[in-house]
């Protein structure tokens, strides 16, 4: 299968450390064995802290935007060196890069791409180009909650949600560099015009990744309307 993995950058940079970065380069070296595999890395704390520093100096949301994007790239280009071979050896900067470094036949791992949103839709845009089998969307939590589950003991797990619904839920939501939050609009709309078979799950146990591919029962399903 040709499978977009969007990764946190709350999973990736929870520590600071290299745990997590080894940790999925050797899932993604078994998985490349069978599956043709995009990596999208998202920003974490770094990118909201660097985001924070710029927005002190007055720069508006796309000049922060950018600052986050960097951020985003230098966590694709760790993950990258923790792959090594079996990885294409450059982070792309857009679809059209990501598509040419694929027919290297390797795993390609790229970060953001231009402002206004966040990486979730990057995976989102880069499954629509790539014609992909799957976007699993890993995340510091099991999927999506009624509410945030880190601020609402009685969150409750939603299981599946078409992405209309999702939309809807997504709807007023904050959408400024480095708060993208969990989910971005714009990803959900790629979803939806292009019935993309979306799983969000939790990344904190790598595993998942490998239960979302073979869809078993995790996380949230985005389904068709
Ligand atoms: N309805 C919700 N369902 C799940 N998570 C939510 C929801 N609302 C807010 N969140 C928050 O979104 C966070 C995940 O987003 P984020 O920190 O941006 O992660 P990522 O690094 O995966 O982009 C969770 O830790 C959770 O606190
Ligand atoms: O294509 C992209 C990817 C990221 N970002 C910026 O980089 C930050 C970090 O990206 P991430 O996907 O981790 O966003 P989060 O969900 O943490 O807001 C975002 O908040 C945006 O400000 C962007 O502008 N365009």
């Amino acid at each position: 299968m040709k499978i977009v993995v969007a990764i946190g950058g709350s999973i990736l940079l929870k520590d600071y450390d290299s745990t997590r970065f080894k940790q999925y380069s050797e899932i993604l070296k078994e998985l490349t064995e069978e599956h043709e595999l995009f990596i999208v890395v998202g920003g974490g704390k770094p990118a909201r802290e660097y985001i924070s520093v710029v927005r002190d100096f007055g720069a508006g949301e796309a000049q922060c935007d950018d600052i986050g994007i960097e951020v985003t790239r230098i966590n694709a280009k760790l993950l990258l060196s923790a792959l090594g071979d079996v990885a294409y050896q450059r982070v792309p900067h857009n679809f059209q890069e990501a598509l040419e470094f694929a027919s290297s036949g390797k795993i390609i791992v790229m970060g953001g791409t231009e402002p206004a949103h966040s990486t979730d839709a990057v995976s989102a845009i880069l499954a629509e180009y790539v014609h992909a089998d799957k976007l699993i969307n890993l995340t510091s939590v099991d999927g999506m909650y009624t509410k945030d589950p880190n601020k609402y003991d009685d969150a409750e797990l939603v299981s599946e949600i078409t992405a209309t619904d999702l939309l809807d839920f997504l709807n007023g939501k904050d959408m400024k560099a480095g708060t993208y939050e969990f989910f971005d609009t714009t990803a959900v709309q790629m979803i939806k015009r292009s019935n993309l078979e979306t799983v969000i799950a939790n990344g904190n146990e790598p595993e998942n990744l490998i239960k979302a591919i073979n869809g078993e029962d995790i996380g949230t399903k985005v389904i068709n309307e």
